[in-house]
């Protein structure tokens, strides 16, 4: 099934529409939007805000005062969880109950270590693995290791690649580096003929790497999270190189250890908006977004997103020095005086786009790289609620009112977590603001029961004063969430607010303040439209509208 773009078009120069006003369907989004937009300042600021230039100023150490206590709890909300906590109101079709989200039960939730049968066996080689020298394998890499499958490939010299893992193997003093070779069936340690030898421990990336469980990137607290921030922001950069592929400019940043990161520039200071006249997908990628919303991630709980840091680098030093190719005939002067490239990609890559440092410092975001295709592959899974991405088109979901319905039918979306998880997402990239979801990626051992990856964040937190609602599509059109995303949104809106929360969250962060003040203040405003959306599809629910009287409302 194509959940494309339909081909059909709207005049030229006609506004793109979000939603067809003229059908007579059952789309709880055209009905939700019409209210939304006819409601002026709401008591609860649920309303859709003006691009409008703000007072406040960017950044700044001064605490904005956080929002008066709302006026609506949504206590009508809060008693359908606690009635299902109680084991009761478990038939309500809009919030499904933890005993069946799998996202909750996790029957099994094995990690990528243990799917590819290393985390046991790497604390065996540990033990067990014996390093000796002989000079035909000098000549070549050869297989080394074999399990249920090859995992472990001899390198040239002093390193023994497991997977994504590298374990270096240091020479006795004096004697020259040498090619290893392990003998994992070897209980009894045995002399190497020419000097000694040790593995370095896995990097902490490694290690979170085959941590990854089926249904999170990471456990509640796992302490390698921050340790792999620790390591992105102080690590020397040992090599740099553009990565392929994409529409921006981002570099693959090498640290010791195989520690890799994805580099995103910065281009624009904090309080730079999407311009008016530009779509999402002309919109410049942000870095500072990268940051947010990883932060945003973990404290909604979803832990989906990659860790991503800020830190600024010596263009110099740290990216001129370290890189070869075709880049490097990039790099150029401004007439400021600053250092600048421009890389080479399908946009943006040109003088007039070019990335310029100050005079040579440069900020950008650095996200923890994702396990290589050799130890854990993805699948890229079209968005079914991808937008267009051209100036005059509308997607399906745009015009067909029950389009959720169709979604819901084809599998992978008809049973197990995976349309749930794409209403959560559409809860996040409303709440940041990110139309640019067109794909998204799993990871292919643990099948389709399994989280779908938030990755590229790039154009999240664009606009602080425009609530784009058509984000919130596939929440709208399935009226269904889970009950613990509701349990969160609820925790932010009746405690302490979500922006507190991602601001105190981010102040840890090199390159704090992160975002600019009215993005914060934009994901408490949205907590409520997202609450009002929940309240309105059981609204619908329990009083549903007379035939007629439904295809005019
Ligand atoms: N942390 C990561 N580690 C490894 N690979 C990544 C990571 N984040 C993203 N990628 C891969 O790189 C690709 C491009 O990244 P991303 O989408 O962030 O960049 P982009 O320039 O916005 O790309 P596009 O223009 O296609 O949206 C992604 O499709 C993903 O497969
Ligand atoms: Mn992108």
């Amino acid at each position: 099934m194509d959940y494309g773009i339909s081909g059909h078009r709207v005049p030229l120069h006609g506004r793109v529409k979000i939603g067809d006003d003229t059908d007579k369907g059952r789309s709880a989004y055209i009905e939700f939007r019409k209210r939304f937009l006819q409601k002026s300042n709401g008591s609860n600021g649920s309303r859709e805000y003006e691009q409008s230039a703000p007072s406040e100023t960017s950044g700044g150490d001064a605490e904005p005062r956080t929002p008066a206590t709302p006026a609506d709890r949504f206590e009508d909300l809060q008693r359908i969880l606690v009635f299902q906590l109680q084991g009761k109101s478990d038939d309500n079709p809009v919030v499904v109950p933890p005993h069946r989200d799998l996202n909750v039960l996790r029957p099994e939730n094995p990690t990528i270590g243990e799917m590819e049968d290393l985390e046991p066996r790497i604390a065996e080689y540990v033990s067990k693995a014996v390093f000796s020298s002989t000079t035909e394998q000098a000549q070549s890499s050869e297989v080394c290791i074999k399990t249920k499958q090859v995992i472990g490939v001899c390198h040239k010299s002093r390193t023994l690649h497991v997977g994504s893992l590298v374990f270096s193997v240091a020479p006795s003093p004096g004697v020259p580096p040498q090619p290893t070779h392990v003998h994992p069936c070897t209980t009894q340690p045995k002399p190497t003929r020419s000097g000694k030898s040790s593995i370095v421990n896995a990097s902490n990336l490694e290690k979170f790497q085959l941590k990854i469980a089926q249904h999170e990137l990471y456990e509640d607290g796992e302490p390698l999270v921050s340790a792999i921030l620790r390591d992105m922001t102080f690590e020397p950069i040992l090599h740099v190189e553009q990565k392929e592929g994409g529409t921006q400019l981002k570099l693959i940043i090498d640290y010791p250890n195989g520690v890799q990161a994805l580099f995103k520039p910065m281009r624009f200071a904090r309080d730079v908006q999407t311009l008016p006249n530009h779509f999402y997908f002309s919109d410049y990628e942000r870095h500072n977004a990268e940051i947010a919303a990883f932060h945003l991630d973990r404290i909604l709980g979803f832990r989906r997103a990659m860790p991503v840091v800020g830190r600024v680098v010596n263009m110099t030093t740290e990216i001129y020095d370290v890189t070869e190719g075709d880049i490097l005939k990039t790099f150029f002067v401004s007439p400021a005086n600053n250092f600048c490239f421009h890389g080479k990609c399908s946009y943006y890559c040109d003088t007039g786009h070019a990335i310029c440092g100050n005079p040579d410092m440069l900020e950008g975001s650095f996200a923890a790289f994702l396990p290589t295709s050799d130890l854990a592959e993805r699948k890229v899974w079209r968005h079914p609620w991808r937008r267009s991405y051209h100036k005059r088109r509308k997607a399906q979901w745009e015009l067909q009112s029950d389009y959720c319905d169709t979604v819901r039918s084809t599998p992978p979306y008809d049973s197990g977590r995976r349309l749930l998880d794409l209403i959560d997402m559409s809860i996040f990239d409303f709440l940041t603001g990110n139309m640019d979801r067109h794909h998204y990626e799993t990871f292919k051992m643990f099948g389709n029961e399994t989280f779908t990856l938030h990755l590229d964040q790039g154009r999240a937190f664009g606009k602080a004063f425009h609530d784009e609602l058509s984000i919130l599509a596939p929440l709208l059109q399935c009226c269904t969430v889970r009950h613990t995303t509701l349990a969160v949104l609820l925790k932010f809106h009746n405690g302490v607010p979500l922006s507190k929360v991602l601001r105190d969250s981010m102040k840890a962060d090199p390159v704090n303040p992160v975002l600019w003040e009215p993005h914060l203040a934009a994901l408490d405003r949205r907590i409520v439209t997202v609450l009002d959306a929940i309240r309105k599809c059981i609204d619908k629910l329990e009083n549903p509208l007379p035939n007629e009287l439904n295809s005019v409302v």
